[in-house]
């Protein structure tokens, strides 16, 4: 079967050609409009999470093999494809560093926020321990932070789970649910009125999961109401055309990236290709990807927790993406089509950024003990003593 494939490819999938090509013919498009007459002649359907694969875009299709390069599979019909027998994978876990680190750059946005969960013993809720919710908890635990998680569907963790109730009252609270709209526990809309109107007025909630799992209606009601609440949201409802009256409204904003590592892209496509080989019985070719560490020094002098905010900042600062993403909003002035069309441009565009753990920190024997140690708990690579 191999070199005869027709391999149809969103055009924002990096590394398609080289991993895809020597199974056939890589035919790249646009995914947010991907329609059922260019999949028509498809062997390999290969998305993101902005195409929607169903049954009015596979009914006359030959596909046989559906990979996202995403963790999200909400915009895959699973059960048409399994009721089908479409083979298709998602990219478990390939972006969660990124959104961790993504996390970790919009604490270091609020000042004195590190110290009082470094210092002051003050809380952060995960809602969803999943690879992103747990690797989270993971490093904050190493940090030192209190944590507390909520995830109903998980039966068997070796950290106890909280109520609900319990995590909306932490001081940071990050959703990394997944978008269901079923089961004994679907997400979608899980947090409105009611449950933002938990959080502590000095807390900060960050959406870095599905946009709907937020009603966004609501929390623009809120946020009139309490103005002061700090929200970040890199996930909207109705991307790409957000309510955009929301964004003023909102501490921190970015269009959708905070799994936008090349990293965690990279690693994206080479799991779909893996899945995709297994699936139709092809020998994978083997790919080489290591990359060299990238050489970081901290100014030895900065206290720990200004050397923590300095590391985290200089290797990724979402303020960055803060500022892009409303300039972007605002050259829209008010076009909603303009907007939409703005946001998928910063998102394709996106500048490369890599994961704390691509960074060594050269002169980490020269730091203090304290700061050594946050650095590596939160992901760094420390240099040799
Ligand atoms: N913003 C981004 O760039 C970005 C990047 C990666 C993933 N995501 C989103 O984050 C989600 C989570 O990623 P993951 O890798 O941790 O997924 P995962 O499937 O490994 O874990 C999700 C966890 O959420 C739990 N969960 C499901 N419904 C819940 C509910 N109603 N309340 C609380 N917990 C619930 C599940 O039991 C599971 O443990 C993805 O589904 C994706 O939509 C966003
Ligand atoms: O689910 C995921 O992996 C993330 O949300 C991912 O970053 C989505 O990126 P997209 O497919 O929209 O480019």
């Amino acid at each position: 079967m191999a070199n005869t494939l027709h391999i149809v490819a969103d055009e924002n999938i990096p590394y398609a050609d080289e991993y895809f090509s020597h199974l056939g013919t890589v035919k790249k498009v646009h995914g947010r409009s991907l329609c059922a007459e260019q999949v028509a002649q498809a062997d390999v359907l290969l998305v993101r999470s902005v195409s929607q694969v169903n049954e009015a875009l596979l009914n006359n299709s030959a596909v046989k093999f559906v990979g996202t390069a995403t963790i999200g599979v909400d915009h895959l019909d699973t059960a048409y494809l399994d009721r089908k027998q479409i083979s298709w994978a998602n990219a478990p876990a390939c972006n969660a560093h990124s959104v961790v680190d993504y996390v970790f750059s919009c604490i270091s946005q609020f000042a004195g926020l590190w110290q009082q969960l470094l210092m002051d013993g003050h809380s952060v809720g995960i809602i969803g321990l999943g690879n992103v919710g747990s690797r989270l908890q993971q490093r904050l635990l190493a940090l030192g932070i209190k944590t507390k998680a909520y995830d109903p569907l998980l039966s068997d963790t070796s950290l106890p789970l909280d109520q609900l109730e319990q995590v909306l009252a932490c001081d940071v609270v990050c959703m990394h649910a997944p978008l269901t709209n079923s089961g004994p526990y679907p997400s979608y809309h899980m947090i409105g009125m009611t449950q933002l109107q938990q959080l502590k007025p000095q807390a900060v909630l960050i959406n870095a999961g599905r946009g709907a799992v937020v009603d966004n209606q609501q929390l623009l009601s809120f946020l009139q109401q309490r103005p002061q609440q700090r929200v970040v949201l890199d996930v909207w409802e109705n991307e790409p055309q957000i309510d955009l009256p929301l964004l003023p409204a909102i501490a921190m904003a970015s269009p959708h990236i905070a799994g936008y590592s090349l990293d965690g892209k990279i690693l994206g496509t080479a799991m779909i290709y893996q899945s995709c080989c297994k699936a139709l019985a092809i020998a994978p070719k083997p790919l080489a990807n290591e990359q060299p560490l990238i050489p970081f020094e901290i100014p030895a002098h900065l206290t720990a927790i200004a050397g923590l905010s300095y590391a985290i900042k200089q290797v990724y600062d979402v303020s960055e993406d803060d500022r892009r993403f409303r300039a972007a909003m605002t050259a829209a002035a008010g076009d909603a089509a303009l907007a939409g069309q703005y946001f998928d441009e910063l998102r394709k565009n996106y500048p490369e950024r890599r994961e704390f753990s691509c960074y060594q920190i050269t002169n980490s024997p020269q730091l203090n003990q304290q700061l050594q140690n946050w650095l590596g708990a939160s992901g760094f690579v420390l240099a040799a003593n």
